[in-house]
């Protein structure tokens, strides 16, 4: 490896050593999806609160249809949600509801479709056995029991429990704000006409879809022109509503390379080439008063996208108080042979098939963002290796 260039590891290794977990705050749960859970959640109450009924049907004692088919007087009838009961005594039944409180005196629900579905009177036609049908409290959660603890993610399932424990509230860290700035005076936006020279820019898209995929919330802070002070300017504008900022273009060896010569000078972010292809030219390091950090990633689009996965991904996870470290791989089965150059660690575009296979997609240039979009996975060549022959077997990042 030249020996001028920073390993990717040593860059992600710089990147954690410095992004920060963010703070806990207490969240509507309205707000608390994609969260990461900051404290314990425990019921207070047992869960399901009282002994209720599985089934539509009637609340009987077990031993009293042993002998069915038999027929009992109905002696009330219980909705769910409701609060007074009246207990039953022997050779009685109570039509009751699923979700409904389990009258006192009853042992099993006889579902509905086991009897004549009478009012007054009900004829039983199967016996039962005790329980049958019975939700006990406590069954999911005794009083008191943790349900989820601290680290956890938040989905639709942890919102849920944490609302069936009474909770309107929760501790979490939030999922980290992140603005994405693309540079570079070609760009126009999606949606208006190209002129000369042009390209519609594509990068604040794919990046701030990234970081929503990877658990923040992304903010297009749109696009400046090649000017380091209204690069600037626009950055301090931003900075406010920030846990992190991303940058895209002007990082390289141009002439007007506006992210470089604008950052630069502040001394706290620096700009190195990382023995990687694509994604050499990177930067990283804090901005503002609160020293949130920024990633100012090359311009070429599949460039970005792969830094992003590489450095970005993982950093998003720690500041989401997630353990973070590089992209977890997994071995594939290479069905075409690879180049790669010497020295850089390649992250090439793949299909990867169920069957464990992949295959290359057409078109590894940096700028050929259409093939990065048919593809699943980087595959992943290390540095000292220049060739990788088709069945060669090797590590793939799942995109
Ligand atoms: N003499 C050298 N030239 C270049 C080097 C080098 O080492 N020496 N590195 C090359 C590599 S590798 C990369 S990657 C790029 C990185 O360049 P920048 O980060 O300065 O990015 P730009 O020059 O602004 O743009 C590069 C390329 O990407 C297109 N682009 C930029 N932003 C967007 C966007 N938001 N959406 C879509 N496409 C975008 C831009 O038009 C350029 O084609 O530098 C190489 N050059
Ligand atoms: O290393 Mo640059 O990121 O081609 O393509």
């Amino acid at each position: 490896m030249s020996s001028s260039m920073k390993s990717v590891d040593a860059h992600l290794a710089d990147i954690l050593a410095t992004v920060r977990t963010l703070a806990p705050l207490e969240l509507e749960l309205e707000r608390a999806l994609g969260t990461t859970l900051a404290e314990e959640v425990s019921s207070p109450v047992p869960l399901p609160p009282f002994d209720n009924s599985a089934m539509d049907g009637y609340a009987v004692r077990a031993a009293d249809v042993a002998a069915a088919p038999v027929s009992l007087p109905v002696i009330d009838d219980i909705a769910a949600g409701s609060g007074e009961l009246r207990a039953i005594g022997q050779g009685h039944a109570v039509r009751i509801m699923t979700g409904a409180p389990l009258p006192a005196g009853a042992d099993a629900v006889v579902p509905v479709e086991w009897t004549d579905g009478g009012t007054v009177t009900v004829r039983i036609d199967r016996p039962v056995r005790e329980g049958n049908a019975v939700r006990r409290a406590g069954e999911d959660v005794q009083a008191g029991e943790v349900v989820l603890k601290p680290g956890t993610t938040i989905g639709a399932a942890q919102l849920g429990i944490i609302a069936g424990t009474g909770r309107r509230r929760v501790w979490v860290r939030p999922r980290p704000r992140v603005v994405v700035l693309s540079t570079g005076a070609e760009l126009v936006e999606p949606g208006t006409q190209l002129g000369p020279g042009q390209i519609w820019d594509s990068n604040s898209f794919t990046l701030t879809a990234a970081v929503r995929e990877a658990g923040g919330d992304g903010f297009r802070a749109g696009t400046v022109t090649d000017d380091p002070a209204a690069f600037l300017d626009q950055l301090d504008a931003q900075l406010v509503r920030a846990d992190a900022v991303i940058t895209s273009g002007g990082v390289s060896m141009g002439a007007y390379e506006p992210v470089k010569e604008a950052l630069g000078p502040l001394g706290t972010v620096r700009f190195e080439k990382v023995a990687m292809q694509p994604g050499m030219p990177q930067g990283f390091g804090v901005v503002g008063d609160d020293q949130v950090p920024i990633f100012t990633l090359p311009g070429n689009p599949v460039s970005s996208y792969v830094s992003f996965q590489l450095f970005v991904r993982p950093a998003l996870r720690k500041m989401r108080g997630l353990p973070a470290g590089p992209p977890a791989t997994r071995p594939a089965h290479l069905l075409a042979p690879l180049h790669s150059p010497e020295g850089k660690r390649s992250f090439l575009r793949g299909v990867l098939a169920d069957d464990g296979t992949v295959t290359p997609v057409h078109g590894q240039g940096s700028h050929q963002l259409a093939a990065l979009a048919l593809a699943n996975c980087l595959i992943m060549v290390p540095e000292q290796v220049t060739e990788v022959p088709s069945g060669a077997s090797v590590q793939v990042i799942r995109i």
